[in-house]
């Protein structure tokens, strides 16, 4: 049995073990310069505090002889009220300030002529109480017992105030908007509510704000991304920095040409630098252009050692990505695994570490792909599994791996990752005094995350648990037809919505489809033949086979497939006449149940796949050219999702959604106007229903009602 013991940070090779002596003496050197510089300092500071202290000592004297003149008690006196004054004054500016700007602009003038008209009168209007009075009074007297110049000073000061005063009231005597019939003998107080009444306001418009929120809100990383048009291609052999055996795999591969995402990360990943976040198109090749330029940096290193891994939301998407992961790898060496928890634990502990003849543990992969909770498994229970050397860490479909927690993931994998990078931070500093002197180091970098979507969430709030470093943020985006951000309450307010599924979604997102998709929407005239506008949907447009139905539910979907096939076996030859077979694939399928309906799919041997939202994620299979959501998208993201399965890779497809007319304003507003794509929009469809008791429409009533 292996054991934890065995990995001690001690067993972890360090960039650098032993400075060269002649360098630990500069750096010896250069530490004790710092130590002196530091000391001088601090006597510095020690000097200016005892300069501070001699000056309170000296103002500290002056307070003593203070005490035995009267001439300076006065004096005293006189600047605490000064102080007083001036706090008044200050709150008074305060509350001004507080004021709206709006209304300052309107009532400003006003004020500047009440104050003006009022000028005289100040003096009794702090002294309403008998009190108030009293004090008053005080004042007074003491302001006359004030010495000569002082007097000379006020007088002085007053004639000057009188002169502002003045010329306030002739610049607010001036013709003004919003004080055009004023005078000076107009009663202020009556005018003031004049001013407060609101001003005619332009209304504001929807795609304003819409424009200010989205750009606002955001990051610059975030607000200012590296923009592709989703139609620029390049050939890969003209691709600077990939190596003669990438290029001769992608030639085997058959995959001459890079897709735009390819064109704008591949080159971007071949080089040193921050992390990056990647938003594009389903079916737009974003696998490829992560796994591109790992399999490449990996395929010169010598040690198999855990340094990519890449965590995807679904178990098929894990085997997906593992077959590209292998195909382009095949030859280098480069070790490929996975984890997914459907397999037993220590059967998989078996297959990414393993134990060397000096009982040391190694890693049996380079590269890992795996779901979250798996991942998270293998952190905390098995021995050896180390993510001490991961160089790359990637999270595809981020957006959805983000909004869930599976064991808290996040916070593991990235506080795991995190130790390893502050740990080179420190040494760092080493590294910065070394490559001063002019030497070379190897080192280790730092771990390098990609995070894509092709709903990329650009609130930077549910991005900030990855800890990005120095990130860019990369965008495939045609501009054909821009679509409205989503608005979050227009949503809410959909009808019978899951609110909760909904949250996904944030305000002012933007999504896309591809430039391929044609899309639909199927009116259901009335919900209890929801499952007859299906079949006729399917009849009228001659689709027989690579279609995918999307339901809500497991359960839903199950009882759809029994109701067609309950209908197509009612009616003799039909099955032959229409060409379907229906396969189910749900969430509470074993796993490999679910494998088996998927390849018989994309052997063509069923038809018509009828599948909850589990595989509305990533999923690539060729043949699929029709999407059907028969039950509504939970969200303008989901629908993306759902609808991306078709129209990849450059191939044409269609989307079709039934829409009751309780989620027609939904559909239309979120959907239809909320996506980017194509010119044509969506279009609508109506399938007519046959007579009561009439063909297929007899057959369904006769299956449900008896
Ligand atoms: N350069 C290329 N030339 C031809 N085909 C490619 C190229 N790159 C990728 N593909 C193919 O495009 C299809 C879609 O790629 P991929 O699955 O990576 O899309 P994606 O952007 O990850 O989509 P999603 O967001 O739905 O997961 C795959 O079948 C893949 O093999």
């Amino acid at each position: 049995m292996v054991s934890k013991e065995y990995i001690s940070p001690a067993d972890h090779p360090k960039p650098v073990t032993q400075a060269p002596s002649q360098v630990s003496d500069i750096i010896a050197k250069s530490k004790r310069k710092r130590d002196a510089g530091v000391a001088s300092e601090k006597v510095g500071e020690h000097e200016r505090e005892n300069g501070k202290k001699s000056k309170r000592r000296e103002s500290g004297i002056e307070a003593e002889n203070a005490e035995t003149t009267p001439e300076i008690i006065e004096k005293g006196k006189k600047k605490k009220k000064k102080e007083k004054n001036k706090v008044k004054e200050e709150d008074k500016g305060e509350k001004k300030g507080k004021k709206s700007k709006k209304l300052r602009t309107e009532i400003e003038p006003l004020e500047q002529i009440k104050e003006a008209v009022d000028e005289p009168e100040k003096e009794p209007e702090t002294a309403q109480t008998p009190s108030d009075n009293k004090k008053y009074d005080k004042k007074r007297n003491k302001t006359k017992s004030d010495s000569a110049n002082d007097s000379d000073d006020a007088l002085s000061k007053h004639k000057s105030i009188r002169q502002k005063l003045s010329k306030i009231r002739a610049k607010a005597l001036e013709p003004t908007l919003t004080a055009e019939s004023l005078t000076a003998e107009d009663e202020p107080i009556l005018v003031i509510p004049v001013g407060l009444e609101p001003l005619p306001q332009p209304a504001p418009t929807k795609t304003q704000k819409y424009s200010t929120t989205l750009a606002s809100s955001l990051p610059p990383w975030l607000a200012s991304p590296v923009v592709v048009t989703p139609t620029t291609t390049v050939p890969f052999i003209s691709m600077p920095g990939l190596s003669s055996k990438i290029l001769s795999r992608l030639d085997i591969l058959q995959l001459p040409y890079a897709f735009a995402v390819q064109t704008a990360v591949i080159p971007l990943l071949l080089k040193d630098g921050g992390d990056v976040c990647i938003s594009a198109a389903t079916g737009s090749g974003k696998t490829l252009s992560y796994i591109l330029p790992i399999v490449q940096s990996l395929s010169i290193r010598v040690v198999t050692r855990l340094r990519a891994v890449i965590v995807v939301p679904t178990r098929e998407l894990v085997s997906q990505v593992f077959s590209t992961a292998s195909s382009l790898s095949s030859g280098s060496g480069v070790k490929v695994g996975t984890a997914v928890g459907s397999r037993a634990l220590v059967a998989e502990q078996g297959l990414l570490v393993g134990v060397g003849h000096d009982n040391t543990i190694h890693s049996k992969v380079d590269i890992l792909i795996t779901t979250p909770g798996r991942l998270v498994e293998h952190i905390k229970s098995t021995p050896g599994f180390s993510l001490h050397w991961v160089k790359w860490l990637v999270i595809d479909e981020a957006d959805r791996l983000l909004a869930q927690s599976f064991q808290e993931w996040v916070d593991v994998v990235i506080g795991d990752v995190e130790r390893v990078t502050s740990g080179l931070l420190e040494e760092g500093d080493m590294r910065t005094v070394l490559e001063d002197l002019g030497i070379r180091i190897n080192e280790r970098s730092e771990v390098r995350k990609v995070v894509l979507s092709a709903t990329m969430t650009r609130d930077a709030g549910k991005l900030a648990g990855l800890k990005l470093r120095r990130p860019t943020m990369v965008v495939v985006e045609n501009a054909a037809k821009p679509g409205l951000p989503v608005e979050k309450d227009e949503k809410m307010q959909g009808d019978d919505r899951d609110e909760k599924q909904d949250d996904d979604d944030m305000p002012d997102e933007i999504f896309s489809v591809p430039m391929e998709l044609r899309e639909y929407a199927v009116s259901v005239v009335n919900t209890e033949y929801k499952p007859l506008h299906l079949m006729y949907l399917l009849r009228d447009r001659g689709i027989k086979a690579g279609t995918v139905v999307f339901v809500k539910s497991n359960e839903g979907a199950a009882r759809l497939v029994r109701l067609i096939d309950t209908v197509v076996e009612g009616v003799e030859g039909l099955d032959k006449a229409t060409g379907w077979t229906t396969g189910l694939i749900t969430g509470e399928m074993e796993k490999k149940r679910r494998d088996k309906v998927l390849k018989a799919f994309k052997r063509g041997e069923v038809h018509i796949l009828i599948a909850s939202d589990l595989i509305s994620r990533g999923l690539d299979l060729p043949n699929i050219e029709h999407i059907i959501n028969y039950d509504i998208p939970s969200s303008t993201r989901a629908y993306v999702h759902r609808v991306g399965r078709t129209a990849r890779a450059g191939k044409e497809g269609n989307a079709f959604t039934l829409v009751a007319d309780k989620e027609a304003r939904w559909f239309w507003r979120n959907v239809a106007r909320g996506i980017r794509r194509r010119e044509e929009g969506v279009e609508r469809l109506t399938v007519g229903l046959e007579d009561e008791g009439l063909g297929w429409r007899g057959i369904y009533e006769s299956v449900l009602y008896g």
